[in-house]
C-alpha cells in the first residue's frame, strides 16, 4: 500500500513528491535553455523526452547532464526491445533513470533491470497503451521495477483521456512510487498529489510557457499545497472546457489544429478587435429577404452565434436594429455570407459581426428559408451546434463531433507559439527557432 502523503518513500529518503519536467522538443539548444529555466522554477528531475532523444540521440542526455549536473536526468527511451542495450546507452550518457514501456515483453523488462543494476540507474516503466493497468502494474512490481508511470499520451489527451483517472485505478494497488504524466497542469498536479502520485511529470505546460520558471513555480506550489489540503476543484464539463479553450486561442491556432483548414472564405470582421465563440444557430435565407435572420435572434442565447447564408452582396439581410437586438439579448455574435448595413451603428455597439459585404440597400421580411438546417456559409458546411470562432483573422467552423479534440490541439498550438514568441523576443530569428534548414525535406 502507498505511504501516507507526507511520508512517501524514495530510495530510503522521506521526501515530498517529485516534479519532473519533460523536454519534448526537437532542438537541443532550446531544450537545454528550457531545462535551466525549469530547474530554476523548482523542477526536481529533468527528462530528455522521446522526441528530443529521437532528434538528438544520447547527446541530449549528455548535454542535459552537463548543464545540470546536480539534477537527476530521466531518459524517456520508451524502450520496447533490447532492454539492456538501451539502458546501458542511456546510463553511459549520464541518465539516472531510464523509462521503458510496460507493454514490452517481460524478457525485455528483466534485461533492462539487469543493466540498470549493473550501471547504477533506476527503471521507470510507462503504462502507456496498456489495456489492464492494474494487473500489469502488479506484475511489474513483482519483476522489481523502481517506479511505475501512468501516462495518457499526447494524442490520447486530445480525445479527452485524463491521466488522473488512470492514477486512481492503480495507486492503491502497488507499493512502489507511482508517477503520473499526460497534460498535467497546476490543478491536475495538485489533484495527482492528493490522489497519491509520488512523481508528477509535466511537459508542455512548463516547456511551452513563455515563462518556464514561473510555470514551474506555479506547479511546484500547487503540489506542495496539495500535500496539506486536497485541491480538487469542481470538474468542468467538456462543453465548458471547449468554450474556455476557444475563448483563449485564435482562429489561426484552430486552423493549424485542423491541419490548416476550417476557415470560411471571404468572411471578414465588420468590427476589428471583437471576437465570437459559440455554437451555431444556422439560417438559410434568400436574396432580398431578412425575416428568418431576424427570427433566429429569438432562439439564440449567450452561447450561440447566428450563422446566416444569404448569398447576396447587393441587398443587406442584417443591420443596426438586428444588431441591437442581439446585443441586448447577449447573443455571442453573427456571421453572414451576405451583406450588412448600418456599419457605423454596429461599430458604435462594439458588437461582433462578420460578413462578406457591406451595402446600404435592405431587403424586406418575406419569410422564405429555414432556421437550424445544415447550410453552407463562406464555402463551409455548418450544422446547428457546430462551434464557430471569429476574430480579426476571420471565422472558423469546428464540427461538433471533433470539437473537443480540435480545442485541445489548438491549445497546444497556442502554447508552442507563446514559447516561440518569447524566444524570438530574446533575439533568435524565426528560422533559427524553427530550425528550418534541419527540417527541410531532403
Ligand atoms: O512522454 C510524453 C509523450 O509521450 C510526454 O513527455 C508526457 O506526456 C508529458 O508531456 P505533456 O505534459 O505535454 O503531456
Amino acid at each position: 500500500m502507498v505511504c501516507s502523503l507526507s511520508t512517501r518513500l524514495y530510495g530510503g529518503d522521506l521526501i515530498k513528491p517529485i516534479l519532473q519536467v519533460a523536454l519534448d522538443l526537437l532542438e537541443l539548444d532550446r531544450a537545454v535553455q528550457i531545462a535551466l529555466e525549469a530547474a530554476d522554477g523548482g523542477a526536481d528531475w529533468i527528462e530528455a523526452g522521446t522526441p528530443l532523444i529521437k532528434s538528438e540521440g544520447m547527446n541530449a542526455v549528455r548535454e542535459l547532464k552537463k548543464a545540470l549536473p546536480g539534477k537527476k536526468i530521466v531518459a524517456d527511451m520508451k524502450t520496447v526491445d533490447t532492454g539492456s542495450m538501451e539502458v546501458e546507452m542511456a546510463a553511459k550518457a549520464g541518465a539516472n533513470i531510464v523509462a521503458i514501456l510496460a507493454s514490452s515483453d517481460d524478457s525485455t523488462i528483466r534485461d533492462a533491470l539487469m543493466a540498470a543494476r549493473q550501471y547504477g540507474v533506476e527503471i521507470v516503466v510507462d503504462l502507456l497503451g496498456v489495456p489492464d493497468i492494474v494487473t500489469r502494474s502488479k506484475e511489474l512490481e513483482a519483476l522489481g521495477v523502481d517506479y511505475i508511470c501512468v501516462h495518457v499520451g499526447i494524442d490520447q489527451q486530445m480525445v479527452g483521456m485524463r491521466a488522473i483517472d488512470l492514477l486512481n485505478q492503480i495507486v492503491d494497488d502497488v507499493d512502489i512510487p507511482v508517477a503520473v504524466a499526460g497534460g498535467i497542469d497546476a490543478a491536475s498536479a495538485a489533484e495527482a498529489v492528493s490522489s497519491g502520485a509520488s512523481i508528477v511529470i509535466v511537459g508542455g505546460n512548463v516547456t511551452r510557457s513563455s515563462d518556464v520558471r514561473g510555470s514551474g513555480i506555479e506547479i511546484r506550489e500547487a503540489m506542495d499545497r496539495a500535500l496539506v489540503a486536497s485541491e480538487r476543484g469542481a470538474k468542468k464539463s467538456m462543453e465548458e472546457e471547449m468554450m474556455e479553450i476557444f475563448r483563449e486561442v485564435s482562429t489561426p491556432n484552430i486552423s493549424d489544429a485542423m491541419h490548416r483548414k476550417g476557415a470560411m472564405r471571404e468572411i471578414l470582421p465588420i468590427n476589428l478587435g471583437t471576437k465570437i465563440v459559440g455554437t451555431a444557430i444556422t439560417v438559410q435565407t434568400f436574396e432580398g429577404d431578412w425575416a428568418k435572420s431576424v427570427e433566429a435572434i429569438d432562439l439564440a442565447g449567450p452561447e450561440n452565434v447566428i450563422v446566416i447564408y444569404n448569398g447576396s452582396r447587393y441587398v443587406s439581410c442584417w443591420g443596426g436594429l438586428a444588431t441591437l437586438s442581439c446585443h441586448v439579448k447577449g447573443v455571442a455574435g453573427v456571421v453572414i455570407d451576405g451583406a450588412v448595413r448600418d456599419v457605423d451603428e454596429i461599430r458604435d455597439m462594439g458588437y461582433p459581426i462578420f460578413a462578406s459585404a457591406i451595402t446600404p440597400n435592405a431587403g424586406e421580411p418575406k419569410g422564405m428559408g429555414e432556421i437550424n438546417a445544415e447550410i453552407t456559409c463562406g464555402g463551409r458546411s455548418v450544422k446547428p451546434g457546430d462551434f464557430i470562432v471569429g476574430d480579426d483573422s476571420g471565422v472558423v467552423v469546428i464540427p461538433r463531433e471533433r470539437a473537443y479534440e480540435i480545442a485541445r490541439r489548438a491549445k497546444e498550438v497556442e502554447k508552442t507559439e507563446r514559447r516561440l514568441f518569447e524566444e524570438i523576443k530574446r533575439g533568435k530569428t524565426l528560422s533559427q527557432v524553427a530550425n528550418l534548414k534541419k527540417w527541410e525535406k531532403k
